[in-house]
């Protein structure tokens, strides 16, 4: 039997690394394969375009076609074979992802991602995706306290605003596979509101 593809999604800082563990607990103690893995990335491939796209400067369509090409990869040789082993695959983010960032955030006309996702995943759409949601500024205030900030991670306010804005409008377009998580919640209402999601996935 397939597996099941979820995907975690947010703005930098909204929390969503931080319950990938969690889920994965969850499953393997109900029995499930799990595959835990990200974008960009998630290949040897897909790790050396990861960082560039987190290091370099880039035109705007270079960048999104990287994120798709190192999505091409990530798909065919981690998603699509897993799941027919009936392996359940976690991705820390997947083509909303692109919508958000590239469309939202940068500008990139929705249509010509819609054209990069029927290319390479015309099939393809997770089973779940967990948009984990915060205010801009407590997203901020979480990634200022933990790390060294990467190409993205340094956008203004304002990006990540439409990038927000953008995942809620994907969220409210695809209401069969979002799941939006309060993320201003303590880290175990949040766990308990996710296994309450998987219990129905199950
Ligand atoms: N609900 C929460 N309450 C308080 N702190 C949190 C919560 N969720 C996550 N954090 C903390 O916020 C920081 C960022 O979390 P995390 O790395 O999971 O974010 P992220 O969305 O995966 O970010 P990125 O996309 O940049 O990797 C971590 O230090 C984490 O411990
Ligand atoms: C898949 C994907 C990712 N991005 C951006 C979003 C984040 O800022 C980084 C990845 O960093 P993370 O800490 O691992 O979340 O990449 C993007 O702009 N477009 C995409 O398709």
């Amino acid at each position: 039997m397939q597996g099941k593809f979820i995907t975690f999604e947010g703005i930098d800082g909204a929390g969503k690394s931080t319950h990938i563990g969690f889920v994965t607990d969850y499953l393997t103690s109900r029995g499930k394969q799990i595959v835990s893995s990200r974008e960009p990335g998630g290949t040897p491939l897909g790790e050396k375009l990861r960082d560039l796209l987190l290091h370099e400067k880039m035109h705007l369509e270079t960048e999104a076609l990287l994120m798709f090409a190192s999505r091409r990869e990530h798909i065919a040789q981690v998603i699509a074979p897993n799941l027919a082993a009936g392996k359940w695959v976690l991705s820390d983010r997947f083509t909303d992802a692109s919508f958000a960032y590239q469309s939202g955030g940068r500008g990139l006309p929705r249509a010509k991602m819609e054209a990069l996702e029927a290319w390479v995943h015309p099939e393809l759409q997770p089973d779940l995706t967990l948009l984990f949601d915060v205010p801009l500024e407590v997203a901020r205030q979480r990634l200022d306290a933990t790390r060294t900030l990467d190409k993205f991670e340094r956008e203004q306010a304002d990006f990540f605003a439409k990038c927000r804005a953008e995942y809620l409008r994907r969220a409210e377009q695809f209401p069969e596979r979002f799941v939006v998580v309060d993320s201003t919640r303590s880290i175990a209402d949040i766990q308990a509101s996710l296994a309450q999601v998987l219990e129905k996935l199950l």
